[in-house]
């Protein structure tokens, strides 16, 4: 059967098409060799000597995950993290003797509680430890002792638009205004910080009526939880004899609440924390990249692991990123393959159109048997194995209309909470008219049908979501109303199904994918300058982290984008391609892959 092949020019396949190529691609023989230039052979992880759940890891992983004690892991991306607090926790219940009930796994997101919990359950089956992201455990804190701070025990969260127009009203502000406000409390909280008299003001007004209506906010979750530990001395003893042993993960983006309650909850020998101060991308909403220093100081006895290997990408893709971010690559684990791509287009739609084209080059091109291959798997390239990531999430549009028009699947997640979303407010607002009685699962289905008249898309993904709360344990609809308030779009998002994933490059964090498209690389989207203000140093090094994040989730293949014109604040605008790319090195670029455009678009390198 011949390769499928996508020619310039070609004019848009229709998603039958694309099943049809599909299909013929699934259908080929085995390839043979692909006309690939030849990885240098990776060394094979050296052996550690250990046996029973240890043995999966190498031998800085093994060391760190029999390490007793508290214990401080510093690793680069790739390093397997992931694997490496799994795999603690796997040994201490297994082979250690600690029971499950006495180890909490804690972490930032829905996303990454599930991932860690899918592990988990590979190596320990049912026997599970707690799991929880930082807000869910300081709302089970909270709801234990929500009497410590005289709230009552039916207390609720209240969403951002809530809030808002509590602010807006009281105060005579805009709902952007209002919406700014908030963004400013929100980072005084977790920062433990006082802000001006005005915003003083505003947080009086909201502590007034939050007190007044029993609600919360998604912040006092936390800074609630540090309160209760702080106030009662029994409760803070009762949390601590609870763990013995407390992992933390993604340690770089810990805020002072955060750190706080994890310095209240663990006992001087239990807590082993897990991040990359070179991913630290959440400085913009009150994470502290001091924390591993404090660290240090709290537990001065604890000793530092340092994991360097990197398991996920090229050579090529490892050295690159590397030298974004000026430190040495070392750690590879395999050797240089394809070059990176840097794709430039006259505009942002023809940015869209460029990747679409490059996608079906990668996918159907006459090089399928090379290209379309994943890197050590035997198996043709899927949708499901690409990713394009972008700085704001209003970049998105562009491509959702390119990958429309191409008839290629797709799967877009938002950052915002899922509270917000018109489909889950519609179908929340739909459940409260119920009567109560049938399980929740058949109330979300009624809810559905009756909220779907006006947005049956909507309705369906927010049916999705709900359902997916209630397989997780969600069991009444308080606690449902909690979990959309917890959570984002993103939470959500499944690899799994063969789309495209469309994400913005704080909600890639934590990902990898064997082909990735960062788009957008231009002056003024990355690095981001709000409303047209340069970056001040530390909010610069941070943008230079999130593209690094960005580029080390890619496996095998990188490609790169930016437009020379785009709408930009109110108009169109010249662009000019981002200062970072000067920072990668000429030789690990290459040229585009052949995948030019339709409708005869330009595409050049730089
Ligand atoms: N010892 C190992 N041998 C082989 N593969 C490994 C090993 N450790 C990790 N990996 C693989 O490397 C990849 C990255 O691992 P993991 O997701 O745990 O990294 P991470 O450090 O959490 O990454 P990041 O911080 O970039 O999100 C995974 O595909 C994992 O299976």
């Amino acid at each position: 059967m011949p390769p499928v092949s996508w020619t310039a020019g070609a004019a848009c396949c229709s998603r039958g098409r694309w099943e049809a190529a599909h299909a013929a691609r699934r259908a080929l023989p085995k390839p043979s060799p692909p006309p690939l230039p030849t990885p240098a052979p990776p060394p094979p992880p050296p052996p550690n000597g250990r046996s029973g759940v240890l043995a999966a890891l190498d031998p800085e992983q093994a060391a760190a995950a029999a390490a007793p004690g508290p214990l401080l892991v510093i690793a680069g991306p790739g390093s397997g993290k992931t694997r490496l607090l799994t795999h603690r926790l796997a040994h201490l219940i297994l082979e250690q003797g600690v029971p499950a009930s006495a180890c909490l796994a804690v972490t930032f997101t829905r996303k990454a509680t599930h991932e860690l919990k899918t592990q988990l359950r590979s190596l320990l089956g049912d026997a599970l430890p707690e799991v929880h992201s930082f807000h869910s455990l300081g709302l089970s804190i909270l709801r234990a002792h929500a009497d410590v701070l005289g709230l009552p025990p039916d207390f609720r969260i209240a969403d951002d638009s809530e809030r808002r127009s509590v602010l807006a009203q009281a105060l005579g502000l805009s709902h952007d205004k209002a919406g700014a406000l908030l963004k400013t409390l929100s980072a005084l909280k977790r920062t433990g910080q006082t802000g001006t008299p005005a915003e003083e003001q505003a947080r009086a007004v909201l502590e007034a009526e939050s007190r007044a209506q029993a609600w919360v906010d998604l912040d006092d979750l936390v800074s609630g939880a540090v309160s209760v530990l702080d106030s009662s001395p029994a409760v803070g003893e009762s949390w601590r004899r609870r763990f013995a042993h407390i992992v933390a993960d993604e340690f770089q983006d810990v805020d002072e609440s955060q750190y706080r309650l994890l310095h209240q909850l663990a006992g001087p020998g239990s807590l082993c924390v897990i991040g990359d101060p070179h991913q630290a991308i959440y400085g913009f909403r009150g994470a502290d990249a001091g924390c591993f220093a404090r660290f240090a100081t709290d537990w001065p006895e604890a000793p530092e692991v340092r994991l360097f290997r990197n398991y996920r990408s090229s050579g090529t893709i490892v050295e690159a990123a590397a030298a974004l971010i000026g430190q040495p690559a070392d750690g590879q684990t395999r050797g240089r393959e394809e070059p990176i791509v840097v794709q430039a287009s006259p505009t942002a739609q023809a940015e869209a159109e460029g990747v679409v084209a490059t996608l079906e080059h990668l996918m159907g091109g006459h090089d399928l048997l090379a290209a379309g291959r994943i890197a050590g798997q035997d198996r043709p390239l899927s949708f499901a194995d690409v990713a394009v990531l972008y700085r704001t999430d209003a970049q998105a549009e562009a491509f959702r209309g390119a990958f429309d028009r191409a008839g290629i699947p797709y799967r877009k997640s938002s950052p915002a909470p899922l509270a917000q979303h018109p489909g889950v407010r519609a179908v929340l607002a739909a459940l409260e008219t119920l009567p109560p009685g049938p399980p929740l699962r058949e109330c979300v289905r009624a809810a559905v049908a009756s909220a779907q008249g006006e947005a049956p898309e909507a309705s369906r993904l927010a049916r999705d979501w709900l359902v997916a709360l209630i397989d997780d344990g969600v069991d009444d609809l308080e606690r449902l109303r909690e979990a959309c308030a917890l959570m984002t779009e993103a939470d959500f998002h499944d690899q799994r199904g063969d789309r495209v994933s469309l994400l913005t490059m704080h909600a890639a964090k934590g990902l990898e994918f064997p082909v990735v498209f960062v788009t957008g690389l231009e002056d003024g989207l990355m690095p981001l300058s709000w409303g047209g203000a340069s970056p001040d140093p530390a909010a610069l090094a941070e943008e230079r982290r999130l593209l690094y994040v960005a580029l080390t989730r890619a496996r095998d293949r990188l490609i790169l984008t930016h437009a020379r014109e785009r709408f930009w604040h109110g108009a169109v605008r010249a662009r000019v391609p981002s200062s970072f790319l000067a920072d990668l090195p000429a030789e690990f670029l290459g040229r585009p892959t052949g995948g030019a455009p339709r409708r005869a678009r330009q595409l050049t390198l730089f």
